[in-house]
């Protein structure tokens, strides 16, 4: 199947700042994907390029088989909501989601049977006639999402949609993007510097650092398979060490593994809960030690720096200032090949 949307060659710019080099993209109809990235990577650059708010210095961009690379935002079919989802507070929720409609041309009973199934879509068909200052927050972004979604975007942008919401809430419109996405079957991207925002929402994950790619995968690859320390850093894992010379190296002395290391690895990394914890080659100290339901969270001060260790909550607990055995193995570790 050929792509939706094709990202080609795309190179964007401030002035003379290249911020997004030669980016290459390709997102299937009817995926969500997430830009996931630090602050100042490029994802918000490359949404307004897409939405057409940006031209592009290089490249071209092309959606559902039209180059649009030079087509003005209103033409382009291009649905986006910013994390700022300004509401018109003077009008009522119905006008709200009418207001694009409207400006097409849009009305009589083609207007309010658009604008009630928008509102159906999101579970506000009873919140019409509100204000918006009189809804809850989760409510007002569904407002957002129903306003976007009647103009029946190809496709619909996102910029960290839900980074306004209480932590309750977000979980709750993570739940409810994801609904009306599959219901919808509309083809979205949207913007989050969230792991776990990315990780349960998306069909696949585009790690970006630096206005470039540094994976493309679904959330099994991205939190399984990160290829490079950038990556797992991002996605939790605590212990990441380079490989230099033969020797793995973090942030404490390099250190030589028992067995052999694999074939094309720079570097290798380990979660909290692959580390042994009691026997091996290695010793530390325990500076750290959290009891979090299942697990105990431990930190060990050790030559080759420090180790983050979770095991079993079951298991008898170590005090702090314990000297403690522990070990690495090639087994157990992700290995970074980037
Ligand atoms: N209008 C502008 N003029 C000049 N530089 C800009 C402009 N907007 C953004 N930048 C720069 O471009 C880079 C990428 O910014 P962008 O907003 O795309 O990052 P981001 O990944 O979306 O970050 P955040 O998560 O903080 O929103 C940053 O270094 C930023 O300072």
């Amino acid at each position: 199947m050929s792509d939706f949307l094709v990202l080609d060659n795309l190179s964007l710019s401030y002035g003379r700042t290249t911020v997004v080099d030669q980016l290459n993209l390709g997102v299937r109809k009817g995926e969500l994907i997430a830009l996931l990235g630090p602050s100042g990577c490029g994802k918000t650059t490359t949404m307004r390029a897409v939405a057409g708010l940006l031209t592009p210095s290089a490249g071209k961009i092309v959606l559902d088989g039209k180059d649009v690379t030079r087509v003005p935002p209103n033409k382009r079919q291009v649905g986006l909501m910013f994390q700022s989802y300004a509401l018109f507070p003077h009008l009522s929720v119905f006008e709200n989601v009418a207001f694009g409609l409207r400006l097409k041309g849009m009305r009589g009973d083609a207007l309010s049977s658009k604008v009630n199934e928008g509102l159906a879509s999101v579970g506000l068909a009873q919140y019409g006639d509100r204000r918006p200052a009189d809804l809850s927050g989760g409510q007002q972004q569904r407002v957002a999402l129903a306003r976007s979604l009647v103009m029946d975007p190809k496709i619909l942008l996102l910029d960290e949609p839900l980074s306004n919401l209480d932590a309750r809430l977000r979980l709750e419109m993570r739940t409810e993007l994801q609904r009306v996405q599959k219901e919808s079957g509309l083809t979205m991207i949207f913007v989050t510097h969230d792991q776990s925002e990315a990780l349960s929402l998306a069909d696949r994950i585009v790690v970006m650092r630096d206005g470039e790619i540094e994976q493309l995968g679904t959330p099994e690859d991205i939190y399984n398979r990160p290829v490079s320390a950038f990556v797992a850093d991002f996605v939790g894992f605590e212990n990441i060490f380079a490989i230099e010379g033969g020797e793995l190296k973090g942030k404490g002395e390099a250190f030589t593994l028992a067995s052999p290391l694999p074939e094309g690895a720079t570097g290798l990394a380990w979660r909290p809960e692959a580390v042994w914890l009691g026997e091996g080659a290695f010793e530390g100290t325990v500076i750290g030690a959290a009891f979090v339901g299942q697990m105990r969270e431990y930190v060990l001060e050790s030559a080759i720096g420090r180790i983050k260790v979770n095991v079993d909550a079951n298991l008898p607990a170590h005090p702090l200032d314990t000297r403690l055995a522990f070990d690495l193995r090639v087994e157990d570790a992700v290995v970074l090949r980037r």
